[in-house]
């Protein structure tokens, strides 16, 4: 009882504008920010003496203790509830900063066995979904521990990833060999050039790719992990049960027949008996649809397997020409081949010529020639069919974007050019849309992520946004969940060079983080660069935090070059630090430190001001006193003491009226103009009201 109220005073923040509810101790990972007590001063006081509390009365005391640590620390908050102490010297102006230091050092220095997680790390357990159907069969893992991924492959007893590399390589030497069946069975059984001296060579070529085949039926396919449910099956009687269900199974074998064992009786011509060998064509598409997911353009895919079928029907064709003039007589008319030339790309030609309907062919003399024209035209017609159709859809999905990008650009062109709009500011319109593209090479983008489900949404922005959002410091200090809940309320927003980004004085609605590019946070007078964001920075979270007085924005905010952001809402932010008092507590203790820097820089820059226009007042009255001097010098009359008396009042009265002239200026008195200044280090010493979120 006493160790586990001791153990939860360790993992809560005291928070003193919150009312302590008793909770049960949250896990150690969800703590990991150096905002949480675990990494304060007053942690380590706690750990270090909580190992001689034995008795009721000293947990008490430690309790006290604690209390007043943290209560020291946070007088210098923004959430402070009381007023602080009084501040010594300008260096307490940056306190804040050095506290934040402090509790990052003390993170460090802290005993817990667990250091936090970086953001990297986090976002691996953040994304949910697995990556790839690689099984998480916690057997698999063990069992490829040690071993090669290619030994693993290799391994008759080794469940297979039917998307890992290794796979679709195989998938590859199958689909070569598919093809070599494909063209070689058709041109052997037809052309003369399969003769008694080549045969051994076709027949090894024909028995290296048969044991391919065998190799794929008997070891890689039964093999093949599949979905069931949603969950991989990995057991390897349950994959092979699953491969002998398929139609796939039946064709690959039928695909084996050893049909070849007939050469004995036909003679090793008749190639002719290895026509099953093309029924193994879903390994073919399987290949395809492979690459057509895991290539990063598969449109070459796409038009490779076009060309393939286009090439291959020419190919027939061709066959079926050559074993039509073999049949009527090589050269006995005008219409069969001549038997002149390479006899396949003699054949080859014509097939092309009559299948493209390019070309002048040979007139057909009798009605079998007429008969196999007309079907050579039907297939002309249709293999034109597909290769337009098929070419022309591919292309234009390849474009659609850039299409589509065009045609906005275009419009918008003409909309600014119809409303007359000044030239530049339509170059700042292209400009803009050059930009989003060569960034996102995409418009509609929010389209692409509400097609899915919630949850792969978030899976897919957290991958998309992963680098910038891991250089975040926010995310890195607060828990991961914040990062989940924030990733897909970010908007991208991308700024021209010089664009205001926020300016000062306005209405704040939106926070920003800097996924690309440089931001320059302005001086009031916007002469002076306060600050430079970079990428993963954060700006723009002041005037939505709540603060009293400070709703607007602080400062003018400009991009430097190209910058994309990402834009995040006033409405957004707060329900998520509705639900995420931590990253509210960093926000505000960031908000804290820059509104002290400003106000102290501004304190500096007014007190330099006005010993500049001292000076100058009292050098130009001692001039004005030298000239008098020697004006009156000869008026002996006046007496020592007296001419002292008048030089002082004169003196008094120009300093006066040279402050009263700069109050003129300014709109203020010189005295107004001390107690701004008064008021405005004040402000920078002591701490800000609380602030208060709505929802809080
Ligand atoms: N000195 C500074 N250094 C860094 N950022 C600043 C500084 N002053 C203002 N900002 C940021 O500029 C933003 C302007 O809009 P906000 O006031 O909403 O929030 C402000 C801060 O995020």
């Amino acid at each position: 009882m006493m160790f586990g109220s001791l153990k939860f005073m360790r993992r809560h923040s005291v928070h003193p504008s919150v009312k302590q509810v008793e909770k049960p101790p949250i896990p150690k990972e969800t703590c990991g920010s150096w905002c949480t007590p675990d990494s304060t001063p007053a942690h380590n006081t706690l750990t270090q003496t909580n190992s001689n509390i034995e008795t009721k009365t000293e947990l008490q005391e430690d309790v006290q203790n604690k209390e007043s640590i943290v209560s020291q620390l946070q007088k210098v908050r923004l959430f402070s509830p009381s007023p602080p102490p009084e501040y010594k010297s300008d260096n307490d102006i940056t306190e804040a900063d050095t506290e934040l230091k402090e509790f990052k050092n003390s993170k460090s220095e802290d005993n817990s066995p667990e250091p936090p997680p970086v953001l990297e790390d986090k976002l691996d357990a953040i994304i949910e979904t697995p990556q790839s159907p690689v099984p998480v069969s916690p057997s698999r893992k063990h069992k490829c521990k040690g071993f090669s991924q290619l030994s693993a492959f290799c391994d008759p007893f080794m469940p297979i990833d039917p998307q890992g590399r290794r796979y679709i390589s195989w998938l590859l030497l199958v689909t070569f060999c598919y093809s070599y069946n494909a063209w070689c069975v058709a041109l052997r059984a037809t052309f003369p050039y399969q003769t008694p001296e080549n045969t051994p060579y076709w027949m090894v070529a024909d028995y290296m790719c048969d044991i391919v085949y065998i190799l794929d039926t008997a070891f890689v396919k039964p093999r093949l992990m599949f979905l069931n449910e949603g969950f991989w099956v990995d057991d390897p009687a349950e994959t092979r049960k699953n491969y002998r269900r398929k139609s796939q199974y039946k064709f690959d074998m039928i695909s084996l027949l050893p049909l070849d064992l007939l050469y004995i009786y036909f003679g090793t011509q008749k190639v002719i008996l290895r026509l099953p060998r093309l029924l193994k064509l879903q390994t073919f598409w399987e290949f395809h649809q492979a690459m057509d997911r895991v290539l990063a353009s598969p449109y070459v895919v796409r038009i490779g397997k076009t060309l393939f079928y286009i090439f291959y029907l020419i190919h027939l064709n061709a066959c079926a020409y050559y074993a039509m003039s073999d049949y009527i007589g090589l050269g006995t008319n005008g219409w069969v081949y001549d038997n002149q030339g390479s006899a396949y790309i003699r054949c080859f030609y014509f097939a092309t010529k009559t299948a493209t309907s390019i070309g002048k062919n040979p007139k057909p003399e009798n009605t079998i020639e007429y008969l196999f024209m007309t079907a050579a035209w039907l297939m002309g017609v249709f293999v034109f069919a597909l290769l337009i159709g098929q070419i022309r859809d591919i292309i234009a999905t390849a474009t659609r974007a850039r299409t589509e990008y065009r045609q906005t650009l275009d419009g918008s062109s003409r909309y600014l050019r119809r409303l007359n709009m000044p030239v530049p500011l339509q170059r700042r319109v292209a400009s803009w849309f050059n930009y989003t593209w060569s960034r996102q090479r995409c418009f509609d983008e929010p389209r692409i992520l509400n097609s899915l489900p919630f949850n792969m949404k978030r899976d897919v922005a957290l991958e998309v946004h992963m680098t910038t959002l891991s250089k975040v410091q926010l995310f890195r200090d607060c828990s991961a969940s914040l990062l989940r809940d924030l990733v897909l309320q970010l908007r991208p927003v991308c700024f021209l060079p010089g664009d205001v980004v926020v300016r000062r004085g306005d209405v704040g609605h939106q926070m920003y983080i800097i996924s690309s590019g440089e931001c320059c946070v302005m001086s009031q007078d916007e002469k002076e660069v306060l600050a430079t964001l970079q990428e993963g920075s954060v700006f723009g979270e002041i005037s939505l935090l709540g603060i009293e007085g400070l709703r607007r924005r602080t400062a003018t905010v400009r991009s430097r070059g190209y910058a994309s952001l990402f834009a995040l809402s006033r409405n957004d932010l707060e329900a998520a630090l509705k639900h995420h008092k931590q990253a509210a507590q960093v926000l505000r203790i960031r908000a804290d430190q820059i509104i002290r820097e400003n106000a102290a820089r501004q304190a500096k820059q007014r007190l330099i001001r006005l010993e500049a226009k001292k000076s100058v007042s009292i050098h130009e009255d001692e001039n004005t006193v030298k000239r008098r001097m020697s004006n009156t010098s000869s008026a002996s009359n006046l007496t020592l003491e007296g001419r002292r008396q008048r030089s002082a009042s004169a003196m008094s009265r120009r300093r006066l009226s040279a402050v009263s002239e700069t109050g003129g200026q300014e709109g203020k008195t010189k005295k107004d103009e001390a107690a701004t200044l008064a008021v405005t280090c004040d402000r920078a010493r002591t701490p800000l009201p609380t602030i208060v979120l709505s929802g809080d």
